[in-house]
């Protein structure tokens, strides 16, 4: 249904959704929107429901209340292929990567959906990612981590993704590997224009890039506020309003 629940001004919106897997409900009534050209950092304590959120907004749980809109559609029913093709790239923090193939047959694999193949988008994932490029016939399952994150990231762009939905991008990376992976996303912000949804638990890192911060506590939405008004301490604070144990 056209124009249905999208938020004033924001390109993805969710409005009281309730959520989980099974008779388990994780997410209780969330809101959250994201605005065109802002990158939105999701924080909360382990168990929150950030992951959780953003598989609900790729159709990855089960819904039991709310809607999700999305570029002016209402996707709440939606499957994820669909949402996938209406434009949402979703960056899990593990799984998207074939192990046993060459990192130019998973980008191949990648653009499967693409009329036009790999070809002509691989001068611009190569200058994104210029380790990618010297390690192409590499087997992905002998990548770094961090050359897999970057993989993972690049078959995403591979969809012409309008909005980048990230899952703790920076997790089980030593610090100068963190620092690659988020100088691609930024780089890819910047350049391309893709509002981001960002989950991740290295707080530090997250606000470096991000406009506005969304704090979440069992499963909905405690506080939103702009990235350079975060006092940690006070994170601190919202993060135990849930009475669970803060990440990191
Ligand atoms: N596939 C699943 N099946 C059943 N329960 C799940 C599943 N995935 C997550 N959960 C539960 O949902 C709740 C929220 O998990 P979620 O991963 O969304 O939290 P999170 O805020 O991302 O946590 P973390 O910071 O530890 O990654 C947890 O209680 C978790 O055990």
């Amino acid at each position: 249904m056209a124009g249905a629940s999208s938020a004033p001004g924001s390109v993805l919106s969710l409005d009281g959704v309730d959520a989980g897997y099974g008779p388990l409900v994780v997410l209780d009534g969330a809101t959250v929107s994201l605005h065109p050209g802002e990158v939105a950092l999701v924080l909360g304590a382990n168990g929150s429901g950030k992951s959780t959120l953003l598989k609900t907004i790729m159709g990855l749980t089960r819904v039991s209340g709310g809607r999700i809109g999305f570029a002016g559609t209402d996707i709440t029913a939606a499957p994820p292929h669909r949402r996938a093709a209406l434009g949402l790239g979703y960056v899990p923090q593990t799984g998207n990567v074939f192990s046993d193939l060459s990192v130019i047959d998973n980008l191949r694999m990648g653009a499967f959906l693409r009329k036009d193949g790999i070809e002509p988008a691989l001068p611009g994932l190569v200058d994104m990612f210029p380790r990618l490029g010297e390690r192409l016939s590499a087997r992905a399952g002998a990548l770094s981590g961090g050359e897999r994150r970057m993989l993972s990231i690049a078959l995403t762009l591979l969809l012409d993704p309008r909005v980048l939905l990230l899952d703790e991008p920076s997790s089980d990376l030593a610090p100068a590997t963190v620092d690659l992976v988020y100088e691609a996303i930024a780089r890819i912000h910047r350049e391309r224009g893709i509002p981001v949804l960002l989950v991740e638990q290295n707080i530090a890192k997250g606000l470096s890039i991000s406009d506005r911060v969304v704090v979440m506590v069992r499963g909905r939405v405690a506080a939103e506020m702009a990235a350079a008004d975060v006092e940690p301490a006070r994170l601190h604070d919202l993060f135990m309003d849930g009475g669970v144990r803060v990440a990191g």
